[in-house]
């Protein structure tokens, strides 16, 4: 045990010594991923921070991990005893202010946004966030609010800032709305909206089916067993995307399963090279056969992506949001709807 726990640590360290390639896959192309959507369109509703200089600090792994938090912030230990508090409200927007955009491909980027660096932004795994722009006015002359979600891929537990991967569409109104902000603007945040409770070994094997964006909320679960040596839950990821110049955050993957024997990841891509050595095409029976793990009481599969994948993988997720039936490849492998959440 003692000797697991600090193979861990010394994988961990490896990976945090490969931080700075973690964001950057350079890739180009078109990506798919347009990740499952309820959209909520307000037509209703009406209802600070610290930059963190330069955007090399999102680069490297401490943007990843909350062990290099102390990098960033130092607080006096009785605030710690205390509990740092809680930059988001469940209730209310809250302005977040955004501190800098980094590009990950040619339509996907990473936003930080910052807030009081003595504030944890108050995130449980596996949750999202709701954010809310005014965008056009309503006919009778009063604003437009659009609201979407968006699920952060920084650390639960980070201090002073999150980070969002978002895919700009074209017409998209939150995305369009949002490539166009520039540092020092500000958006409305509300949050957290929990989406799977996660607890530490609550199942022995997890496997995951992602799309494009699709990966985000994984991301805070696979962050969540791997950056604690007390959680022994064995992960596999099946990750689709369209060309492997379009998968998402392949540098920080790669190097989280390298440094952690229990996270492994099989990338599956529609247009491939001859040289790909992964999947090829869309995803199928074997791929999802070969890639996660079995159907059992101790397996749990977690799946997000373009409705399209929703579709063929477990189907998607009913209109009111609640989980709707399992059919798809999932359920023709043997796996019952308790074994399968749908983000
Ligand atoms: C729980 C949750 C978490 C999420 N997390 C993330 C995340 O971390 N990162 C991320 O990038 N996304 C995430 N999303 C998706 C995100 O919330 C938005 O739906 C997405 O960014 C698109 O919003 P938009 O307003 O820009 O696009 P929209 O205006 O909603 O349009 C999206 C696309 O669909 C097209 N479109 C719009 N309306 C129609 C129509 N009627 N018919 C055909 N096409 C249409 C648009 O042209 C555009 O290409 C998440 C969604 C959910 C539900």
């Amino acid at each position: 045990m003692a000797m697991a726990m600090a193979m861990r640590r010394a994988g961990r360290a490896g990976a945090l010594m490969r931080g700075a390639e973690f964001w950057g896959n350079g890739a180009t192309g078109s990506a798919r991923c347009m990740a499952s959507v309820a959209r909520v369109e307000d037509e209703r509703s009406s209802s600070s921070g610290r930059a963190l200089g330069a955007f090399g600090a999102l680069l490297g792994a401490g943007a990843l991990y909350g062990s290099c938090q102390g990098m960033i912030n130092s607080e006096p230990a009785a605030a710690e005893e205390a509990g740092p508090k809680s930059a988001l409200n469940p209730k209310e927007f809250v302005k977040f202010k955004l501190a800098e955009v980094h590009d990950v491909n040619h339509n996907t980027k990473v936003y930080r946004f910052t807030f009081d660096s003595q504030e944890a932004l108050g995130l449980n795994v596996a949750s999202c966030l709701i954010t809310k722009a005014e965008i056009g006015k309503k006919k009778d002359g009063s604003p437009n609010y659009v609201i979407r979600p968006y699920t952060p891929i920084s650390p639960p537990d980070s201090k002073g800032y999150f980070d969002l991967l978002i895919k700009i569409y074209p017409e998209g109104k939150m995305t369009q709305h949002l490539a166009h902000l520039k540092p020092g603007d500000e958006l409305d945040v509300k949050g957290p909206i929990p989406k799977l409770p996660y607890t530490p070994n609550m199942k022995k094997q997890i496997g995951m089916v992602a799309g494009g964006t699709g990966i985000t909320p994984m991301l805070q679960v696979i962050d969540a067993i791997v950056s604690n040596p007390e959680d022994n839950t064995q992960v596999s990821l099946v990750f689709a995307n369209t060309s492997p110049a379009d998968i998402l955050l392949k540098a920080k993957l790669d190097a989280l399963s390298f440094a952690h024997p229990n996270f492994k990841v099989f990338y599956v891509v529609d247009k491939s090279s001859e040289e790909w050595k992964g999947g090829k095409g869309y995803l199928n029976k074997d791929m999802l056969v070969k890639g996660l793990p079995a159907p059992s009481d101790d397996t749990l599969i977690l799946v997000c992506g373009p409705p399209g994948m929703m579709n063929i993988v477990s189907g998607d997720k009913a209109p009111d949001r609640s989980q709707g039936e399992l059919v798809g490849i999932l359920k023709d492998l043997g796996y019952t709807s308790e074994q399968v959440f749908k983000f």
